[in-house]
């Protein structure tokens, strides 16, 4: 309750003016609407080269369009990528490093709430899938990009979109497919506690091995966006009647996200949960480090990827 009237009557963090972006590349998952549109446009309107990652070709392309009417100069592409396949992560990784272009940003923004019960291609639970991971195989992937995108400048950046729902998250290492008892709300919070133990960890072991980039979470607050249009009808209703005077817009969900992403205010600065662009406390279990190397250990044994896969 505490967290909910906090975000409901908190104040929005104004982002502060953030620097160019010239030469500097990002990827930004599910950015054809809502947070992650606000975040590469923002970014695009900084001059970074934005790639917008997603599943929907139609929407990607009408994001890319609406950029660069906003701004001639934007330098903005979509590229097809369906977190919910590993198989469409791993053709998208492909592609991008065939390019030879740095990675100065990954943004793993895309997602999915309160989705009925159902499996992505590879046949994990969908938000776990999705949320989760997609984007856990697609970090991986992309660190060696990253690792070397910052030493050419200044460190590289993950940002993982998280939620304040991970507090409501437990972690069930013998059941991460919910498939005892399904509860979509329950799938929700464990993806999201999932994305933060993971953005965690993953500093953790790019601080000891003294590499040059930099693992954020962050919370965006509660945002009007599509993300509640799977809520049952009486919940939706009562969503859109207060959304209008207490949720944020997509633009002020950003805010943190581009902090993170772009503010060289954290240069030496990494990790860490980010929300209303303050560092916060996260729930007790997301510090316990054998539950981040289970699940770490577990998540690389269901994508495919070595168990002590770099870094
Ligand atoms: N809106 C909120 O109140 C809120 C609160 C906390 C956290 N978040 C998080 O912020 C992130 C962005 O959410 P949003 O509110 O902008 O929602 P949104 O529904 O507007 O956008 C979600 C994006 O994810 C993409 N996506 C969904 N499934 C995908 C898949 N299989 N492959 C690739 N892309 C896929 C969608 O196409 C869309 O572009 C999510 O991770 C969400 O969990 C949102």
């Amino acid at each position: 309750l505490k967290v909910l009237l906090n975000q409901l009557f908190c104040r929005p963090f104004t982002l502060p003016e953030l620097p160019r972006q010239h030469g500097r590349v990002a990827i930004v998952t599910g950015g054809t609407r809502g947070i992650g549109y606000e975040t590469a446009r923002h970014m695009a309107r900084l001059g970074a080269h934005v790639i917008i990652a997603g599943q929907n070709e139609v929407e990607g392309v009408s994001a890319v369009k609406r950029i660069y009417e906003e701004n001639r100069e934007a330098t903005v592409e979509f590229e097809q990528l369906d977190l919910a396949s590993l198989q469409s992560v791993r053709q998208f990784v492909q592609s991008f490093k065939r390019r030879g272009l740095p990675l100065d940003i990954l943004v793993n923004n895309a997602g999915v709430m309160l989705v009925r019960e159902s499996c992505t291609k590879d046949g994990f639970e969908h938000h776990f899938g999705v949320n989760y991971l997609g984007h856990f195989l697609l970090t991986l992937l992309l660190l060696d990009t990253l690792k070397h995108s910052g030493k050419r400048s200044s460190c590289s950046r993950v940002v993982n979109l998280s939620s304040s729902a991970h507090r409501a998250g437990e972690i069930r290492l013998d059941d991460l497919q919910n498939r005892h008892c399904y509860s979509p709300h329950a799938a929700y919070c464990q993806s999201k506690l999932a994305l933060l133990l993971f953005s965690y960890h993953l500093q953790e072991r790019l601080d000891r091995g003294g590499f040059p980039v930099n693992s954020y979470a962050v919370d965006p607050w509660m945002v009007d966006t599509s993300l509640y249009r799977h809520l049952t009808l009486p919940a939706r209703l009562a969503q859109i009647a207060i959304a209008r005077l207490l949720f944020r817009r997509p633009s002020q969900g950003a805010s943190t996200v581009l902090y993170t992403a772009l503010s060289p205010s954290l240069e030496g600065d990494g990790g860490g949960y980010w929300s209303n662009g303050h560092l916060e406390m996260t729930s007790p279990n997301t510090f316990d480090p054998q539950l981040q190397l289970r699940l770490w250990n577990v998540s690389c044994r269901l994508v495919g990827l070595q168990e002590h896969h770099q870094p």
